[in-house]
């Protein structure tokens, strides 16, 4: 990767782009449209100056849609699931992206499709994913249904003819409380074709719902055998909904919108960027907002100057060289993903194992709907002590490019720098304030290089890592060490390599036992962690560690070709978990009979998936609206003798306090039997009450 110098600032001080000369507006300058323009549902929208802290989620409730649902607010639940197409010129390509509509900045969407639950189908006219889920008991409570079904439905635009396994996988960032996951498989599984091999790989078309290659696509499978009491739509491609042709012809342009809290820009090209950031240099640069939207949220960090990231195309590129890999640092996760599989096919099978490594992680990371908008650089930038990509990054020698305006000459500089001096400390790293990251480049693995990632968290889907690991070494053709670097995700305020280790491990044999267990000692004693250290576990935490290297010593002797002692099959390698498998026994209805032996879908099934049914929440506000807080018992059993109101009554806007007495008729109830007060009366029998 080669360090770069261009001129962005013209003789007569404008900014160069192309045919675009900015004039002074807006504080920078930048000329920038004020307007946002989407579609939503297949209807043109326009909004003047939006609020930059609006999210989609927000603005779609706003107006009406209340199908998509708040559930955890950070993209972990998925009921806020909406699809998101665009189209790239470059490729004429249309891509349906599922996207968490809770970190979704309103403001990203300028060019763009949006699809809620509303616009694929209504209770009179379901959409086939709608009708099914219904109809096969997919929904129980139905707050999640809403999002299961786009996570379904984005799939489907996708890939119509999808493999039970890539159906499974479509849904790792919802989740689903009550239901449980039988009867939404089983419904989600009618559109499979159980004949596709998963690994087959197919030309997908071009992403529009009439595309030729789809033509013969056949996704009636054979629904009466299997569910014989019902009679379900036919799922027909071409009924989608068309990518609105205006759309196509959309120049992007710069954006800037004012709102209460902040500013928002919307740069179009990589040179719009830097200038912004050389004018900003405190501005937040935001990109998939998966994690600046927590930040803002629940940390209340307050960004007054926000820079969308996710329309430039220099960020976006991607280039095989013949020593790696060279990327944009915003190419989304999941097209990274993409990147790295194509990888695989155009490297030799030895300079592919750290491509190897960072697909296996990416697995992991999080959910679909995150995957879709966050970007390498979110995650390198934010520096996570428990961030996936970085362990594999740190053992690989990753290099960074980081590229920024010289202020006094108003030149774009750039320089590279390596993984294994860009953090450092706890979420920072050596980027000055006018820079960004602008490339990275993975390097292909050596001849006699194996690298490795593992990660351990919770669960498999959709969840941060306790411990995770990027382990490399190189052997010679002796099989000893020549160079290794062991990086760990989850032990530190960073992420770390174990040098001592490293050392101890140079010059030695692979596959001598001995080595192994100095290794693994040597470890123990690298990663002493305090009983205290924040995140507690700390003997799980290093018994992680050891674990990790225990699985890569034999990973990699099983690769070298290495006899081992003792060496079980089960410690190399990831366990995978099967398809999975279920049947709901149905027999045939008696005739005589209304009831039993009848797969009757429940009454509120059909208004669930379709996003109608009304939840609490979903009721529209009516003018001066009260709101109710409880004041809660501090005692755990306790007599009432009296209660006094003062200090409630004095909160601002409070209207009134109302108790036990205040009930008009009876102060009992209970979902089944009636047995709990509304209000305690005469005494409290835990704290909260
Ligand atoms: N909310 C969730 O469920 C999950 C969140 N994450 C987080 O999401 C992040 C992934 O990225 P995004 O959503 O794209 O990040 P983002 O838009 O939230 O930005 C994260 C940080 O990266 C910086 N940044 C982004 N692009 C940059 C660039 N080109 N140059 C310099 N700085 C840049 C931003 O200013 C910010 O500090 C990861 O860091 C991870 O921590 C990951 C998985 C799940
Ligand atoms: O690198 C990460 N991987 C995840 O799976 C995840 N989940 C999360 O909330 N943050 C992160 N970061």
């Amino acid at each position: 990767m080669k360090e770069h110098k261009s001129t962005l600032i013209e003789s007569n001080g404008h900014l160069v782009d192309g045919a675009n000369e900015f004039i002074v507006e807006n504080g920078s300058d930048l000329k920038c449209k004020t307007k946002l323009h989407f579609y939503l549902n297949g209807t043109s929208v326009e909004i003047n100056n939006p609020d930059p802290d609006t999210t989609l989620l927000q603005y779609v409730r706003s107006v009406g849609l209340t199908g998509t649902k708040l559930g955890c607010a950070e993209g972990g639940c998925g009921a806020c699931t909406v699809m998101i197409s665009s189209y790239d010129k470059s490729s004429d390509k249309i891509t349906h992206c599922s996207v968490n509509a809770c970190l979704a900045p309103l403001c990203s969407v300028d060019g763009k499709h949006v699809i809620t639950i509303e616009g694929i189908g209504n209770v009179e006219n379901p959409h086939p994913v709608q009708e099914r889920i219904a109809l096969l008991h997919g929904s129980q409570c139905g707050f999640c249904t809403p999002g299961i079904a786009m996570s379904l439905y984005s799939l489907l635009r996708n890939n119509p003819n999808p493999s039970e396994k890539e159906i499974e996988e479509c849904f790792d960032g919802n989740l689903c409380r009550c239901t449980g996951y039988r009867p939404i498989l089983d419904a989600a599984k009618s559109f499979a074709n159980p004949s596709k091999d998963y690994e087959t790989s197919e030309n997908l078309g071009c992403g529009r719902a009439d595309c030729c290659k789809l033509k013969n696509v056949e996704n009636d499978v054979a629904l009466d055998l299997k569910f014989p009491q019902i009679k379900f739509k036919k799922y027909d491609v071409t009924q989608e909904l068309i990518f609105p042709p205006s759309l196509m012809k959309y120049i992007l342009e710069p954006l800037y919108f004012s709102g209460r809290k902040s500013k928002w820009f919307r740069p179009v090209n990589l040179n719009q960027l830097l200038y912004l950031k050389s004018k900003y240099p405190y501005a937040k640069l935001v990109s998939g907002n998966t994690e600046v939207g927590i930040e803002t949220k629940f940390k209340k960090l307050r960004y007054n100057v926000q820079i969308f990231v996710g329309d430039i195309p220099e960020l976006k590129t991607c280039e095989f060289k013949d020593d790696g890999l060279l990327i944009g640092a915003n190419v989304s996760l999941s097209k990274f993903q993409e990147i790295l599989q194509d990888a695989l096919g155009h490297y030799e099978l030895h300079q592919t194992q750290i491509f190897k490594s960072l697909l296996e992680n990416l697995r992991w990371f999080a959910g679909n709907q995150i995957r879709n908008v966050a970007t390498p650089a979110g995650n390198i930038v934010t520096g996570s002590p428990i961030s996936d990509l970085n362990p594999i990054f740190l053992s690989s020698k990753t290099l960074f490019s980081l590229s920024s305006l010289e202020p006094s000459s108003m030149v774009a500089t750039n320089r590279v720098i390596s993984s294994e001096s860009f953090w450092t400390g706890y979420r920072q790293n050596c980027c000055e304030e006018t820079e960004i990251l602008e490339k990275i480049f993975i390097p292909c693995s050596k001849q006699g290089q194996y690298n490795r990632a593992y990660k351990q968290a919770k669960r498999r889907d959709d969840d941060i890592a306790i411990v995770n690991a990027g382990l490399s070494v190189l052997l010679d053709d002796n099989n000893q060490v020549k160079e290794a670097a062991f990086a760990f995700g989850g032990m530190s305020w960073v992420t770390v390599r174990a040098p001592e280790s490293e050392h101890y491990v140079l010059g030695k044999k692979w596959g001598d036992q001995n080595v192994l267990k100095g290794l693994l000692e040597k470890l123990c004693e690298e990663f002493r962690m305090k009983f205290s250290t924040p995140g507690g576990m700390a003997t799980y935490r290093k018994s992680l560690v050891v674990g990790f290297m225990y699985k890569f010593w034999y990973d990699v002797s099983k690769s070298a070709n290495i006899i081992v002692d003792d060496c079980d099959e089960n410690f190399v390698g990831i366990i995978e978990r099967n398809i999975s498998k279920s049947v709901q026994i149905v027999g045939q209805a008696e005739k005589d009979k209304t009831i039993v032996g009848k797969q009757i879908p429940h009454a509120s099934a059909m208004k669930q998936v379709t996003g109608e049914a009304m939840y609490t929440d979903d009721i529209p506000k009516i003018q001066g609206e009260l709101y109710g807080a409880l004041v809660l018992s501090q005692k755990a059993h306790a007599k009432i003798l009296g209660i006094d109101a003062t200090e409630a009554l004095a909160q601002p806007g409070v209207k009134g306090f109302f108790s036990a007495k205040d009930v008009p008729g009876s102060n009992i109830w209970g979902p089944v039997s009636h047995d709990e007060e509304v209000f305690a009366s005469e005494e409290v029998n835990c704290v909260g009450k």
